[in-house]
């Protein structure tokens, strides 16, 4: 159930479904159903106006409208457009309305306890604007409750964008599976609670389908997560490297390092400058520390082929160093992990990294948008939306791209992309993201694949953040996943 459908994809399931013997009309009114039940369901309802766009939304609509007549509610319809130019299914769910038929230009949000945004969904092509861009603002600007039927109109569900206007909804339904615009921001949050209706499509259309973009859940990666097994050993759980900065910056790898140990590689050992290496020798006794301070040392530790994943970025400075440093951990069979400052030093030179890491196992970067915009700028548009955007490089850089903040997606250089909606705002606190980049490396040194590391690393350190609670500071996380392992493990019936 982690798939996530475009709208493009969406209505190929409802064709597919219907040239495989289901009648529209008989998708339309389970989607109806599923709408009315849920406003049945809200607290202090009993005047609903539900405003009807010109197409298939307006016509679950329609659906919705008659069925709650029927269960008592004072329903109001008003219907943007005209009523003859409906076509298709909508058409016939309208004429089974028996109720009269506003105009929705002219409709006034105070008669109602609740309404049902029924404008548009999947069919949106472009940004909202006239009558239909002011019927939105006012139902916006109502105060009232909300209930979004598919998304809130003026959401694009591929992207998750606002086109013009959007109201907030208190809850949004839509049908068979969830779209990339319901975990992408601001859409996500326009949702409110979002609840997912079957209406009978049969999940054999995915196999046609074969959709490549997933909600970041356990589903989409446990099978391919490391729960230690009773004949493993310390080395069959990997052994991982922590390029250290200097002195004054070692803070970051030494978080890093924290939550390499804490997502079980079993062995960590940090590579730091000398005048590192005594804090970093105090700071955790599971800790091994070795002196690195340039990409001779590193190549010379790195002789040990069990030394298989490596993280290096968090506090390690910009420059020629660290470019080098990077180009010393790759080679054959090395997963690595770049993050912070080997990101920024490859500035404007996506070409010189792609080069560099095209010689590792997996590799994953782990940019904020303003590392993303300094590496891909060149290759990428800024105006894309998160998901193309973070596919495009990820195919660009031949590693998984995570295009981190509050909707983290996660890209492979295949296509697959994985959006994130777990990661509470108290997230956002200095080292983080040093955080993030330790669990990936601890994920991949026990041999998980890179994007599937990467999207549990992501989704393991959004959990970690709200097992914790608000008032999180990054030194927090790595401890707080124990309870989440302890959980998933528990889920997964490995425990
Ligand atoms: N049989 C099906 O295909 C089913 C569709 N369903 C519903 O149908 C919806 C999709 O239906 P449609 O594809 O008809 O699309 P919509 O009903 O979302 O919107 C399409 C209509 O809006 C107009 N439009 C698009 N953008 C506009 C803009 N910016 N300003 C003004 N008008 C604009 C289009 O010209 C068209 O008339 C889904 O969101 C879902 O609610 C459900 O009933 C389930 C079954
Ligand atoms: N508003 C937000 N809500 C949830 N998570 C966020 C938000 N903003 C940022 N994050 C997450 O916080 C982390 C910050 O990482 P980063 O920007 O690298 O910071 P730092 O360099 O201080 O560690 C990332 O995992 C990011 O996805
Ligand atoms: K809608």
């Amino acid at each position: 159930m982690t798939h996530l459908l475009d709208p493009q994809e969406m209505a190929r399931a409802d064709r597919l479904a219907m040239e495989w013997g289901t009648a529209g009309i008989t998708l339309m009114d389970k989607a109806g159903a599923a709408v009315a039940d849920v406003v049945a369901r809200r607290p202090l309802v009993t005047r609903v106006t539900i405003l009807c766009g010109p197409g298939n939304n307006g016509g679950d609509g329609f659906v919705a409208a008659r069925l709650l007549a029927q269960r008592g509610f004072r329903v109001r319809l008003a219907l943007l457009g005209d009523r003859g130019r409906l076509t298709g299914d909508a058409a016939q769910a309208a004429e089974r309305w028996r109720g009269a038929v506003e105009d929705a230009a002219a409709f006034d949000p105070e008669d109602a306890d609740l309404i049902v945004d029924a404008l548009f969904g999947a069919g949106l092509t472009r940004d909202l604007d006239g009558v239909a861009r002011a019927v939105v603002a006012r139902m916006a600007a109502s105060g009232k409750p909300v209930i979004a039927v598919d998304l809130p109109s003026g959401v694009d569900g591929a992207t998750g964008a606002v086109r013009g206007v959007a109201a907030q909804a208190v809850e949004t339904v839509t049908f068979f599976r969830r779209k990339p615009g319901h975990l992408l921001l601001p859409g996500r949050t326009l949702c409110g609670k979002l609840r997912v209706a079957d209406i009978g499509i049969p999940d054999l259309v995915l196999d046609e389908i074969r959709p490549k973009t997933s909600a970041n859940e356990p589903a989409l990666w446990l099978p391919a997560f490391p729960i230690p097994s009773a004949g493993g050993h310390k080395y069959a759980r990997g052994h991982a490297v922590v390029v250290s900065g200097g002195r004054w910056t070692a803070g970051a790898a030494r978080l890093a390092a924290r939550a390499c140990l804490r997502a079980g590689a079993g062995l960590v050992t940090v590579g730091a400058p000398e005048a590192a290496l005594p804090m970093h020798a105090a700071s955790y006794a599971a800790l091994m520390v070795r002196p690195v301070e340039e990409a001779s040392d590193l190549r010379h530790l790195l002789e040990d082929r069990r030394l298989s994943a490596i993280v290096m970025g968090p506090g390690l400075g910009v420059g020629a160093t660290t470019r080098d440093l990077v180009s010393a951990a790759t080679g054959a069979g090395r997963h690595l992990v770049l993050d912070a400052d080997a990101l920024t030093s490859f500035a404007g030179d996506l070409k010189g990294l792609a080069d560099v890491v095209g010689s590792a196992a997996g590799t994953v970067v782990t940019p904020h948008e303003g590392e993303f915009g300094r590496l891909f700028g060149d290759v990428v548009s800024a105006d894309a939306d998160k998901l193309t955007r973070a596919r495009t490089a990820a195919q660009a850089l031949g590693g998984v791209v995570v295009l981190k903040g509050a909707d983290t997606v996660v890209a492979a250089p295949d296509g697959r992309a994985a959006i994130a909606a777990n990661a509470p705002p108290y997230l956002a606190t200095a080292g983080a993201g040093d955080v993030l980049a330790g669990i990936i490396c601890g994920l991949l040194a026990q041999g998980m694949p890179a994007y599937e590391a990467a999207a549990a690393g992501v989704w393991l350190h959004g959990e970690a953040a709200r097992a914790f609670g608000p008032g999180l500071i990054a030194d927090d996380l790595p401890e707080a996943l124990p309870g989440v392992y302890r959980k998933l493990f528990e889920e997964a019936g490995a425990l």
